[in-house]
Parts: C-alpha cells; structure tokens; sequence
C-alpha cells in the first residue's frame, strides 16, 4: 500500500461557469487557482468542454503558466481525446491529461471507459501523450477485472469515477460500494497503475473513502469545494479539505 497522502487537485469548473454569466472576468479562474495552490493544493484541474461552457480555451493556458510558478504544483487537464483534449495536450504539456469518454454535449461526466472496445483506439493517443512527457490516466468505473487491460493499453493512472460511491454514502449500501472500490484499486495497483479518484467527492465523503480505498494518489474536486468556497473562501476551503484528506492518514 501507498503510505504516501493524497494530493488535492482542485477543479475550476465551476468558478468559471460563474464568471460566464457576465463579461467582466470574474470570478477570475487564474485568481482561483492562484489562491487554492497558496492555500496549500497540490495542483488545480479543468475539464475545458467543446462547448466551452465553463473552462474556456484561453483559460487553459492562462492556468498553465499561473501552475509553472508554483513549483511542485500539477496541472491536471480533464476531457475527450477523440474531441478537443488533444490540442491542449500538444501545446502545453500538463502534469497529467485525464481522457474521459465524454459525449460533446455531456451533462457531467457518467461513466469510465470501455474495455477492450475502446482499447484499440486509445492506444495511439496515450502514447502520444506519453511520448510528450505527459501522464496519462483514464477515467474508469470501479471494475477490477478491466485494470490489467487498461494497464497493458500504456495508461499511468486511472482516474476512479466516485459518483457511485457519493450516492452510496451515508446509506446501506456503503461498505458494500466501498468493498468494490477497495477491489478496484487493489487491481490497478497490482496491474501496476497508479491511482486518482474523483466526482461528487465532498467534505463528509472524502476521508471515508481514502481509509476504505488504500493508495489514492490524488483527488480532484470542484463541483462540492466551489460551493464549500462560496462560504469559506477558497483559501478555508482547501484547509478543510486537506484536513479531511489527513484525518484518513493518521
Ligand atoms: C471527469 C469528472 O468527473 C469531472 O471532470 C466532471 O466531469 C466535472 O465536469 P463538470 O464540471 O463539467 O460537471
Ligand atoms: N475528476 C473529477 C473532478 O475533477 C471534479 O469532479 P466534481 O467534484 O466536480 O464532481
């Protein structure tokens, strides 16, 4: 097991769907990142869709170069590789790209990729991404018995889509939900992958889960943290969600 804490990576999405609604920059998104990493965040994530209708494209090199000043920070950029994602990948090489089979018109992300049918068709573009210096992690439902697949496909990471397990708690169904990711992980990092996590985490969520699912490596959260921010600040924000991520590594 990975004794090392997990990283907070926190999504913007939301601080620019926001600032969309008027054409006056704010909320600024580079602010916001700006804030979250001095706060203490290991790194910011967006999720820049086709239809643009919150990340936008000149935000992404914007957070790109806000990121390369805050040494150690990771720039972690989310979205369909088959659609706009791999442009942004050339140009800037982040940290890490997250590839998540996502529809153009995709109400929120839904579900993990599909294994061996999307096999042949990511192949090439991991290991472009790769060959860029880039990590790759593929988003993916807790299914144990597809992480040697994703492994073998050159993937680093994937990415565990935790909707699932946010519905799950608090309810029966809980131990039953986590026991499944507990699996999954264990899969992948027996397949040799690493491992991230993330949608619908939250403040009462998080620390559960990262006790119940041993080596997470990093979590992004935008959806719960900018509404957790509206009322704390981002700054008391990421201290809440950092002290949430520390309770499960005691
Ligand atoms: C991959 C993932 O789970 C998140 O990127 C989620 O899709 C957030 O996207 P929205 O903020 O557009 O809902
Ligand atoms: N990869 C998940 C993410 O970045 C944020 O998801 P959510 O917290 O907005 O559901």
């Amino acid at each position: 097991m990975n004794p090392t804490k997990t990283a907070l990576s926190v999504n913007l999405n939301k601080v620019a769907l926001v600032r969309n609604t008027r054409h006056l920059g704010i909320p600024s998104v580079v602010r916001a990142a700006q804030l979250c990493l001095e706060a203490g965040a290991q790194g910011v994530t967006v999720h820049p869709r086709p239809d643009a209708r919150h990340i936008r494209g000149d935000d992404v090199p914007a957070l790109s170069e806000l990121v390369a000043h805050h040494g150690g920070a990771e720039y972690n950029i989310e979205g369909n590789p088959f659609h706009n994602l791999m442009d942004f990948v050339r140009r800037l090489r982040p940290h890490q790209c997250t590839f998540v089979p996502d529809s153009e018109d995709q109400f929120t992300s839904d579900h993990g990729w599909d294994f061996p049918k999307d096999a042949g068709r990511l192949r090439p573009v991991i290991e472009e991404a790769r060959s860029l210096g880039v990590r790759v992690s593929l988003f993916m439902d807790p299914r144990p018995e597809l992480m040697a697949a994703v492994r073998a496909v050159g993937a680093d990471r994937i990415e565990l889509y935790t909707e699932s397990y946010a519905r799950a708690w608090g309810t029966v169904r809980q131990a039953e939900v986590l026991a499944q990711f507990a699996e999954a992980a264990r899969a992948a990092r027996a397949a040799g992958l690493g491992i991230n996590a993330g949608h619908d985490l939250n403040r009462d969520n998080l620390t559960d889960f990262l006790r119940a699912v041993p080596g997470v490596q990093e979590v992004s959260i935008g959806h719960a943290f900018i509404a957790d921010a509206l009322e704390l600040g981002y700054t008391g924000a990421v201290r809440e969600y950092l002290a949430c991520i520390a309770r499960a590594f005691p």
